[in-house]
């Protein structure tokens, strides 16, 4: 972070906010107009919360599938959030425009009340004491949660088939999508549903509170409802009608709102309340929230055939691209600032808690570090690829689903499976795991193996490719908490390429943030038709932001691999087999689950 030096005078320089509420987290940045970062802040769900007993930012009911979060938890992160921007020295008054994301898909959903409280507030009393009636419903169905199946089966059968509604969606159905947790919530709590006036998505909840009235969901993030139809930019009047329960939508309508083409328009300008208790200037303009995963791709001025790989809480892997390709396999979404792009999306559930469990099944640590992750890293990097000790020798494959995986849509289970090429078999003999050492390896690998596999027919080869590359990735950036380890960097080179290298975001963690802060920057300061990418590729020096951290393409190790994609192919296939012949059986768990 770059600090501002004082001169004595009294700065007044246009800055900018970007916000992410993400599952652990709220963190906040500001970055002036030459996008250096300048302050920043974050609240710990799990460390800093008072009155909420949550685990890694949320709470679950195990027993029906359900991960949740209090909305009031993320009330209280805000008023402190800002404390904290405040205690670092910013002049709020000097804010010129706010943006921010939320993590995708999750509802919120705002009483009869709601929009008059929030437009009421009392600068003396915080939001958590004063919007405790503004809910309807007090939980937010969280991105984790897995207890939509029947909804989803309805969505992917009302269209036809699943791949039509990829077609018109940009995605299947899936558990977290909201469209599919609207109508569980509508048919499970039906007399919260009646009293719903609005229903923000985690990023426009955030846009309200700074707004003082509800506000619109963005026209990326509303992608990720599974109810908006991308080629004809409204909502699906067939899918709407499912998930409200009656043909008639003008219900649903009302209570989800407009959606405005232009992520870069402004919603007006930032509530009295922010005015009279922060000091901000009464201009202050609020632009639309959007996503995490799509404010992540802001955080610099990506190119096509560019990656990014998000390692927070969930895995993510992002593309920006011109082309749509809607596949069951993957996610399609408006690009959250420039029309006629989209971003390609692969999420997993089982990203860094996963990784987490499997370093903290390993001990001691190594003595004299106390970076925690050192001994998993020499696990994952110290033993050979795949764990074979030849060219045809038997490879070692496996799944680490802690929690219900959404890529694919298998039960919770470790899945550990031996590989032959040379018959194309697989055995399960547990025997040849050194555990838990071997599993440090394995889980990178399988989740990387997992990303070349499904993002193998967007991805090309270079333009002109004198050296006859495959296709791949030109860079992949890593962001996200898990971009710090350079084990998964070199891995990720080793396995999805990139001609020029792997790169990290060298940004604590923030990209997100810093994504939501540029499209901040770029609405308020934008010249007429001047495109994000344009404005922010003039201003970004790459240098100043992007380390090289790893190789990528190495031609051996790549086709090496190659055999890695073949095997976890199989693996997957067995167990999703498995997990169909074990259906009906209540709590059997699939054979190769240990
Ligand atoms: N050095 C590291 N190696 C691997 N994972 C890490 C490292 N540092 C942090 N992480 C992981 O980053 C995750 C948090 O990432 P973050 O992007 O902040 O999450 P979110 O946006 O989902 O709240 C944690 O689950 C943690 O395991
Ligand atoms: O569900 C998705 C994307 O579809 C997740 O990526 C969430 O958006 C949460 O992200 P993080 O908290 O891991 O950043």
């Amino acid at each position: 972070m770059d600090t501002e030096k004082s001169t004595g005078m009294a700065d007044s320089t246009p800055l900018y906010l970007g916000f992410d509420l993400s599952t652990q987290q709220l963190k906040a940045i500001a970055v002036s107009s030459d996008l250096k970062m300048l302050y920043g802040a974050v609240f710990d769900f799990d460390a800093d919360v008072s009155g909420f007993n949550v685990k890694k930012g949320v709470l679950a009911n195990e027993a029906e599938h359900e991960v949740y979060a209090p909305v009031a938890m993320w009330l209280q992160a805000i008023d402190t959030v800002l404390q904290r921007l405040k205690d670092v020295g910013i002049d709020f008054s000097r804010v010129k425009g706010i943006s921010g994301a939320g993590q995708q898909h999750g509802s919120v959903y705002w009483s009869q009340e709601g929009e008059h409280d929030l437009n009421n507030l009392n600068k003396d009393k915080t939001l958590e004491s004063q919007l405790e009636h503004a809910f309807s419903y007090p939980y937010s169905p969280n991105w984790q949660d897995a207890s939509t199946q029947e909804e989803c089966d309805m969505f992917d059968r009302h269209l036809g088939n699943e791949t039509q509604l990829a077609v018109d969606t940009g995605s299947k159905a899936h558990h977290r999508f909201t469209g599919p947790q609207i109508l569980r919530f509508r048919t499970k709590h039906p007399e919260e549903y009646q009293k719903t006036a609005r229903i923000s998505l985690v990023s426009s909840f955030l846009a309200s509170i700074f707004l003082g009235k509800i506000a619109p969901i963005d026209i990326s993030d509303v992608c990720g409802t599974n109810l908006w139809d991308i080629q004809s930019g409204t909502y699906n009047e067939k899918l709407m009608a499912l998930a409200a329960g009656t043909s008639d939508t003008s219900n649903l309508r009302r209570k989800l709102g407009e959606v405005p083409v232009d992520g870069g328009g402004s919603f007006g300008t930032v509530s009295t309340y922010f005015v009279q208790r922060f000091g901000f200037d009464a201009s202050c303009k609020i632009v639309p929230f959007t996503g995490d995963n799509p404010s992540t791709i802001l955080a610099l001025p990506l190119r096509p055939l560019d990656a990014m790989v998000s390692l927070g809480t969930s895995t993510t892997f992002l593309m920006s691209t011109p082309h749509y390709q809607p596949d069951p396999a993957v996610h399609f979404f408006n690009h959250p600032t420039t029309p006629g792009l989209y971003m390609f999306m692969l999420c997993y559930k089982n990203g860094g808690l996963a990784r987490e469990q499997i370093r903290d099944a390993l001990s001691p640590q190594l003595p004299g570090t106390s970076d925690p992750w050192s001994l998993f890293n020499n696990h994952a990097t110290g033993t050979l690829p795949m764990g074979a000790t030849g060219p045809n020798s038997a490879l070692k494959i496996a799944l680490y689903f802690p929690r219900p995986e959404i890529v694919p849509n298998v039960r919770a289970g470790t899945y550990r499976y031996t590989y032959h090429p040379e018959n194309q078999m697989l055995s399960t003999e547990n025997d040849v795991w050194n555990l838990p050492t071997d599993d440090c390896r394995a889980i990178v690998e399988s989740q990387l193996l997992s990303l070349r596999l499904r993002s193998r027919n967007i991805v090309a080869p270079p333009s002109p490719n004198p050296d006859n590359l495959p296709a791949q990735p030109r860079r992949v950036y890593l962001v996200g908490g898990g971009s710090q380890n350079i084990a998964i960097a070199k891995l990720a080179g080793e396995i999805l390429g990139g001609v020029e290298g792997v790169y990290r975001l060298d940004v604590d963690g923030l990209a997100c943030a810093l994504g939501s802060a540029y499209k901040a920057v770029w609405a308020v300061e934008r010249k007429q038709g001047e495109t994000f990418e344009e404005l922010i590729g003039e201003r970004w020096r790459e240098e100043d932001f992007v380390m090289k951290v790893a190789d990528g393409y190495q031609e051996k190790r790549y086709k090496e691999y190659e055999k890695g994609v073949e095997a976890l192919e199989k693996v997957e296939a067995e167990v999703l087999r498995q997990q169909k012949v074990n259906v009906g059986k209540a709590g059997t768990s699939g054979a190769g689950q240990v």
